[in-house]
């Protein structure tokens, strides 16, 4: 890790004073309390043009990219070289110094050892997704760089002249910086525009808790008037303690979302083992429950779903629960498509919010299907999690989890 005084001249905060640090312990980093901190205490502010985003890079770069992409761009530009030289960035330098030297521990580096076959296969195809997010990036970079290279290689330290492997290394180490660092922060006049994300010195030190205290941040001026800032860099980042009392060296956590372990592995590189808040806890099951469509009438009701937009994202979760969107599925899957007894209007009127059922005999027939597909799940669990070690048999274990308390819940 970069010396974290150093951030000092980037932050203008008195760094030494902080009730916060961020500290190795065992070999992971984390945020940390120096002093007692008594419940929901403004922390720090991080002033706008501390934080590295689409308002603070964009006037530094030709235009034409995202916020993702600029912000991996710009990380990729200034990797540090090794683990003991500093970052060359004169804008924000001592800041990427403090950044992971590798990412030796995320998948999408990993994607060559996690073959298909170890992980789950919702897993994997959320992992190829990533993938596929990640290259059309770095397509979208490769181009950038052809047509500006003249304008980025009059940057200050910057080198383009390298290997086409050296700088893709260095634009995926960028990438997963922004993938597993960033947070939102409102910066776009919507609230869900997809550049509305920062990263942010300091705050990017605190690791995730499932539940907990954690720390939160405080409504920015744009987010509390629901518009774009007003300031030409965005608002400043306050960061608020737990809202109960945290003590000398405790952990500080954030929560990055109620996420399955599915997300926190594929996007962030990490599981949480076996926690009681089993609502956490999901399977996706579109490799189960697509071939139960491979039937005469399978083609026109796979149709029918992906119109109305229903087709996929299918969920068990832990609460335990079949979700909205896969009961309706499996509705139709066993409604018939010659309509004698109105069934297909019946199942209509279930989306719509009309009816509750399309009627007691198809409700048994989901229900039945659905345990058929926790049988198989948690079977296909027990033989795969014998093979596998870590992480990846944390998630195998939760694949058998939901599927037993779902399937419980059914009988
Ligand atoms: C925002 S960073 C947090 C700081 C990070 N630990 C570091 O060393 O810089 C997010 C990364 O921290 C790690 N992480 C966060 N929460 C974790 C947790 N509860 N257990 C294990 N690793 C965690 C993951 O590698 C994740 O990609």
């Amino acid at each position: 890790m970069g010396s974290f005084d150093t951030l000092q001249s980037l932050l203008s905060l008195p760094i030494r004073d902080l009730p916060v640090e961020p500290r190795a312990v065992g070999g992971r980093r984390g945020l940390f309390a120096t002093v007692d901190i008594p419940p929901s205490t403004p922390l720090l502010t991080i002033p706008a043009r501390a934080l590295l985003n689409i308002r603070t890079l964009a006037p530094h770069y030709p235009p034409g990219l995202n916020a993702i992409q600029l912000i991996s761009l710009h990380l990729c530009l200034y990797r540090p070289v090794g683990s003991t030289q500093p970052s060359l960035d004169p804008l924000y330098g001592p800041y990427l110094s403090t950044l992971p030297i590798e990412f030796d521990f995320h998948p999408l580096t990993d994607r060559v050892r996690h073959t298909n076959a170890l992980l789950p296969p919702s897993i994997a195809r959320a992992l190829e997704s990533l993938h596929s997010r990640y290259l059309q990036d770095w397509h979208t970079i490769q181009e950038y760089l052809q047509i500006n290279s003249r304008q980025l290689s009059m940057k200050p330290h910057v080198r383009l002249d390298r290997s086409h492997d050296a700088l893709e290394e260095d634009f995926l180490w960028g990438w997963l910086n922004v993938n597993t660092r960033c947070i939102y922060h409102r910066l776009k006049s919507t609230r869900s525009h997809p550049d509305n994300l920062t990263l942010c010195p300091i705050l990017d030190f605190a690791n995730h808790t499932v539940a907990g205290p954690c720390m939160t941040l405080r409504l920015s001026d744009a987010e509390r008037s629901n518009t774009a800032p007003i300031p030409r860099l965005g608002d400043p980042l306050t960061l608020l303690s737990p809202d109960t009392p945290t003590k000398p060296g405790e952990e500080l956590y954030l929560t990055y979302g109620a996420h399955p372990n599915r997300t926190l592995f594929v996007e962030y590189g990490f599981v949480v083992a076996g926690t009681s808040d089993h609502s956490r806890a999901e399977v996706e099951v579109q490799d189960l429950v697509e071939p139960l469509f491979d039937t005469d009438d399978g083609a026109v009701k796979k149709k029918m779903l992906q119109d109305c937009g229903y087709w996929g994202d299918w969920t068990l979760d832990g609460s335990p629960a079949v979700s909205y969107r896969l009961i309706t599925a499996l509705r139709l899957l066993h409604a018939p498509l010659i309509d004698s007894d109105g069934a297909l209007g019946r199942w209509q009127d279930t989306l719509t919010g009309l009816r509750d059922t399309i009627s007691e005999a198809n409700e048994a027939a989901w229900k039945e299907t659905v345990v058929g597909v926790c049988a198989t799940l948690v079977q296909r669990a027990n033989t795969r999690r014998s093979n596998v070690s870590g992480d990846i048999s944390i998630l195998w274990e939760e694949e058998l989890q939901v599927a037993s308390r779902v399937s419980n819940m059914l009988n």
